[in-house]
């Protein structure tokens, strides 16, 4: 037997058809909700009054608006708004119960949740272990519907395209063969509970309890469905695919780029996407997802999200064929759907979140994308309700690029906008409310459904389980060629029922003639309908021949010119399809070497963050040694200026005594010779006298001087100083003059005296100068004229015994301030005993050569009126240290 209603496969509408931007198409604006939620604290204060299901009133609390001149009461419309009473359930079946019907009859949606940080967006939308929110229960109620309609994993695959191949039942046995062997090589723990879809099992728990609670939508039982998911993150404005399974090399998540495909739907490429086959493996999907989501802990929420999440439910579905046994092995009949769940990250305020470093680059994306998705819907409000025709800035953020088929394109569009009712959250809520408001403004275009209607009867799959159901029984009842029978569903004609009982027992029986007879009349009356209807088919299928004949020549000619105009245009598309392979494969081989790039920044980075610390810790220890070495040195130089100071006042008592003993000495001198002075007063003498005091004031001579003289006699002359013991020609010093002005100007005896030097012109002198002296051109050099001998080394013993009587040594030296200091060492020759001379020191004068800016400092050795004299050096001569200047 064989179907009749076996029609060409017609589409109905193309699938994935280009958006559609006819001015009949159906509009209709977003769908705003309001979902308040209870307040943090019960005793805070609400800024939020719900005055019916569909408005509110909300009004700036007095420590909010701070005396600012705020707009006292504003009343906002939604949809729906939910109280802070409303339950999860309540939620679901008004959101988003109609999307999924969008879902199962083809349709694509797009749910998102709005809002400030800490409003129950992520609570609305996924809920937790105790109150599931819309993700699992959409996934409940999805395979709640499709449990007995559910295709074998692998039949349906993704073309890696953003669209699905069917497969043949053989293909897909191989492809679930492979993953199983894939799944049994990569064995662990995880990988198994995985594969035997027990993990997670506490939070499973609560979807499986769903169950029992959750509706069950109609679907076409002619068709068959499959399940996909795809869960990515929009983090600082790129792409991470969620569950894109690690290498166990990478722990961190590629970037993915969005792409157009071939119907203009937008699509992370290279996204993994999951068939499932339960709401538990789902949802498991889901939490392996979520452990990979940015979430951190913020002043604001405990558990805030940094990113926007999208989860994608894909509901793909093919009709069975003719028979209502396999799937129709064509590309063309799948139809794909999606809904797409998204949960928003919210927006914050810094200076109430005070967040800072990572937490505020992140908190910069998500408003500047939150910012990007409002600009969008404002452009379009305003293309839509004044007819301009603005460019939409899709492309500014991944979020809005993402969605840009649902906005421009054909879909169903709800959003959920959550509210915290605190009246410290009132500058917020109110941007949230505008957004809000100019959302409910945007007209969308109505999705329309991609299914294809190849004409099969409706009811097939049924029909076909009962036919199996009675061939397998009459197999069992001991017929085995029922097992070659195959189900013919098609439209059979009857005349009615089988005839009536026509065995005639007794010749009174007319009763039998007269039911075969209105058998036979209605027999007759039906087949003459039937002959009608054959009749009146015949005409229109014979005019419908007609008609597709012409029909048919018409486009015969249409179609040779299509024909031509199609293989040029098929040459175009070769050579873009060339293009865009070239173009890709650029793209390709730019997206690796970004990766690349990436790769390369990361270790860079990591070597940078290695160093720095490394860095950092060698600064550290180099503080702690030095801090060490500080006190180490703090403790010597403490313990040495003690031992200083100690020795300095041993120092300054030992000097200070010797000090005390020299002052009482010279008070002893000063008294012998003031004494001696009365007593020279009393018989003065006309001459000068000769004093020798045995000076124990150690003079600044530095070495002992010896030399020995050999005489004729072979004798020596012994010429010596002793340092300690110099005597001293200090004729004409008088200690008074220092002090004792009432002295008469004739006692004092000048330093330097001329005529003492000429009084000795009689003398010959033995002048004794050493090589190397320094010439001082100072008058106080003796005044040695004639009778002079001059020697540098005392050579001869003859310099002495030969006629001199007098010997003068010159000596130069240094003195303690780096002052030149001349001394001549004056004595009598006087003839031994034995031949010989000895040289007898009566006098020394001492010629310092000083600086006159060192003597400044040094204060006390010149009056104010020798300063006009700055650059001049002088001579100075002291006798038995009287410290006076003779110039
Ligand atoms: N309607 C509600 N009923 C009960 N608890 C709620 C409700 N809404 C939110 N919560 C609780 O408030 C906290 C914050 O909610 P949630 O994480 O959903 O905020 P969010 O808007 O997603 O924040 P973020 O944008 O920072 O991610 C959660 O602990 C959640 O359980």
């Amino acid at each position: 037997m064989k179907s009749v209603n076996s029609k060409p496969l017609v589409p109905i509408r193309k699938h994935g058809n280009r958006p559609k931007c006819d001015n009949d198409a159906i509009k209709e604006p977003v769908k705003v909700f309001c979902r308040i939620r209870p307040m943090v604290h019960p005793n805070d204060e609400s800024c939020i009054k719900i005055i019916s299901d569909t408005s509110f009133v909300i009004t700036p609390s007095e420590s909010v608006t701070n005396g600012r001149n705020v707009n006292k009461a504003i009343q906002t419309s939604f949809s729906h708004i939910f109280g802070p009473n409303s339950s999860q359930g309540e939620v679901f079946d008004i959101v988003a119960l109609p999307l999924i019907r969008n879902l199962i009859n083809g349709k694509n949606s797009l749910l998102f949740t709005y809002g400030v940080t800490g409003s129950g967006k992520t609570y609305t939308m996924s809920g937790n272990l105790h109150d599931a929110g819309i993700m699992p229960r959409s996934l409940d109620v999805i395979f709640n519907s499709i449990a007995n309609y559910q295709t074998k994993k692998f039949v349906f695959k993704p073309d890696k395209l953003n669209g699905f191949d069917v497969q043949s039942e053989v293909d897909a046995l191989l492809d679930r063969q492979n993953e199983l062997q894939k799944l049994v090589t990569s064995y662990n723990g995880k990988a198994f509970r995985q594969f035997k879809g027990d993990g997670n099992n506490d939070n499973n728990e609560n979807i499986l309890n769903l169950s029992n609670e959750s509706e069950i939508l109609h679907v076409d039982e002619d068709n068959a469905y499959s399940v996909f998911v795809t869960y990515i993150e929009v983090y600082n404005n790129s792409v991470y695919d969620l569950l894109e399974e690690n290498d166990g090399k990478t722990k961190t998540l590629q970037n993915k780029i969005i792409r157009e495909d071939g119907n203009r739907n937008m699509y992370v490429h290279g996204c993994t996407e999951v068939e499932v086959k339960s709401s538990e493996e789902a949802f498991e999907i889901f939490q392996r997802g979520q452990c990979k989501r940015h979430i951190a802990h913020t002043n604001l929420n405990t558990e805030s999200s940094r990113s926007h999440s999208v989860f994608t439910i894909r509901l793909v579905q093919a009709p069975l064929d003719k028979e209502g046994e396999q799937i129709v092995q064509n590309k063309r009949v799948i139809c794909v759907s999606q809904l797409s769940l998204v949960d928003l990250a919210g927006s914050e305020r810094t200076n109430r979140s005070k967040n800072t470093g990572q937490r505020l680059r992140e908190a910069g994306n998500i408003n500047n994308s939150l910012m990007t998705l409002r600009t969008c819907l404002e452009i379009l409000r305003e293309n839509q309700t004044q007819g301009t025709n603005k460019i939409v800035p899709y492309r500014d953020s991944k979020i809005t690029q993402l969605f840009k088929n649902y906005f421009d394109g054909e879909g169903n569009v709800r959003m959920i906008t959550c509210v915290n009712p605190s009246a410290n959250d009132y500058d917020e809520t109110i941007q949230v409310l505008k957004f809000a408001e100019v959302s409910q403004e945007v007209q969308i275009t109505n999705s329309t459904t991609s299914k294809l209607d190849l004409g099969y009867i409706p009811g097939r799959r049924q029909a076909n389980k009962i036919f199996k159901e009675a061939r397998n029984r009459l197999e069992n009842a001991g017929n085995p060629a029922a097992a070659d029978l195959e189900i013919d569903l098609g439209l059979v004609y009857s005349l009615g029922g089988s005839f009536p009982e026509m065995e005639i027992t007794s010749p009174h029986n007319d009763e039998i003639i007269t039911t075969l007879i209105r058998f036979l009349e209605l027999r007759i009356q039906k087949r003459d309908i039937l002959q009608e209807d054959l009749k009146q088919k015949q005409t229109n299928f014979r005019n419908m021949i007609v008609k597709v004949e012409r029909e048919n020549v018409s486009l015969k000619i249409e179609n040779s010119t299509l024909k031509a105009s199609n293989d040029q245009r098929q040459k175009k598309i070769s050579a873009l399809e060339a293009h865009i392979c070239k173009t890709e494969a650029q793209i390709d081989t730019l997206l690796s070497r970004l990766n690349n790039a990436n790769d390369i920044i990361r270790h860079m980075k990591q070597d940078l963050q290695n160093k720095s610390m490394l860095l950092n810790q060698r600064a550290i220890d180099k503080q702690r040694v030095k801090e060490k070495y500080n006190n180490k040195i703090q403790a010597e130089t403490d313990k040495m200026s003690k031992e200083l100071e100690s020795k300095l006042r041993r120092q300054r008592e030992l000097l200070q005594n010797q000090m005390k003993e020299k002052e009482d000495k010279l008070k002893l001198v000063k008294q012998i010779l003031i004494s001696d002075d009365e007593m020279s007063k009393n018989d003065r003498p006309e001459s000068k006298e000769t004093i020798q005091v045995q000076n124990d004031i150690e003079m600044p001579i530095t070495s002992k001087i010896t030399t020995t003289v050999p005489n004729t006699a072979s004798e020596s002359i012994l010429i010596t100083t002793t340092p300690k013991t110099t005597t001293k020609t200090v004729s004409t010093i008088k200690f008074e003059d220092c002090n004792d002005t009432r002295s008469s100007r004739k006692d004092r005896i000048p330093v330097v005296n001329p005529r003492y030097r000429r009084s000795q012109s009689a003398d010959r002198w033995l002048d004794h100068r050493p090589p190397g002296l320094v010439p001082v051109g100072t008058i106080l050099q003796p005044v040695i004229r004639n009778k002079r001998i001059s020697v540098k080394q005392l050579t001869d013993p003859k310099d002495i015994t030969n006629k001199a009587s007098r010997y003068c040594l010159v000596a130069q030296e240094q003195d303690t301030d780096g002052e030149l200091e001349t001394k001549l060492y004056k004595g009598d020759i006087l003839p031994t005993s034995g031949g010989g001379a000895q040289v007898v020191f009566n006098d020394m004068e001492y010629l310092k050569q000083v600086s006159p800016i060192a003597r400044r400092k040094r204060s006390g050795y010149l009056s104010p009126g020798e300063n006009s004299t700055s650059q001049k050096d002088y001579c100075g001569s002291e006798q038995n240290n009287s410290k006076k200047l003779r110039i």
